[in-house]
């Protein structure tokens, strides 16, 4: 099989480029088309919304940013990474050191504690285990639950299990935060609770985040909106 060795094509250029980007899902003997060309960057330190009606292809769109699934055709570059022609090996190794997921059903590992799921990326990517804690602890403490860092995610309210996906999400110091519907599993005002965080977390520690959202109080807090219609990016 042929295999692309990661390339890293300019690290001075945006975070995140999109160049005529397309997704189609198999169903049955045909296919569905998705995403149509997605062209869009992102700057480093940026918040941007992505909008766009059920169905709309925002979560796929997050999902090949993430390097969880490949395009049909295009290019996603990462810090001058491009993704597309990785071997999965690679895509794997990327998303770990690279990407931060937050998930609207939190994803939370049921069999280990609250600071076992923060220190687990950190661990993954290299960090000794004194370290991975102390990284997590810390993240736990920016969220308000140190105290519960013995505490398995099931004896967890939804708000409190996404912030502990939030300091997951950050503990590897990864570039980009990716969010799928980080408030949609939850009452408005625990959402409006974990969003004030989220954007306290990304703007403290200078990361970039896409959010992919219906909610238009994140959009009205983010830097750029991005909307997907018929498969394409609409200003
Ligand atoms: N694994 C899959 N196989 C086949 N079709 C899929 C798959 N995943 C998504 N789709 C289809 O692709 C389209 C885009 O789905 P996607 O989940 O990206 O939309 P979305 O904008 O995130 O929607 P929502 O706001 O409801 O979460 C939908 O029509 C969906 O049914």
């Amino acid at each position: 099989m042929h295999t692309q060795t990661p390339t890293v094509i300019n690290p001075e250029q945006p975070l995140l480029i999109l160049r005529g980007v397309t997704h189609s899902y198999r169903e049955g003997d045909r296919r569905r088309l998705v995403l149509l060309g997605i062209d869009a960057e992102i700057g480093e330190r940026s918040f941007v919304a992505l909008l766009g009606q059920s169905g709309s292809g925002k979560s796929t769109l997050l999902n090949l940013i993430a390097g969880l699934d490949t395009a049909d055709s295009g290019s996603i570059i990462v810090r001058g990474l491009e993704l597309n022609g990785l071997r999965e090996p690679d895509r794997t190794l990327f998303r770990r050191r690279h990407i931060g997921f937050v998930y609207q059903f939190f994803n939370l590992l049921p069999t280990l504690t609250v600071l076992e799921n923060v220190a687990l990326p950190a661990e993954l990517n290299g960090f000794s285990a004194a370290e991975a804690q102390e990284r997590a602890l810390a993240l736990l403490d920016e969220v308000g639950l140190a105290d519960r860092h013995g505490s398995y995610p099931d004896s967890l309210s939804g708000g409190e299990q996404q912030r502990v996906a939030l300091a997951r999400a950050l503990v590897h110091d990864p570039a980009l935060i990716l969010a799928d519907e980080p408030t949609g599993n939850l009452d408005s005002t625990t959402g409006q609770h974990i969003l004030d965080l989220l954007d306290h977390l990304v703007r403290k520690s200078g990361k970039t985040l896409l959010v992919a959202t219906h909610s238009r109080e994140v959009a009205e807090r983010a830097d750029a909106v991005w909307e997907i219609r018929d498969g394409k990016l609409r200003p």
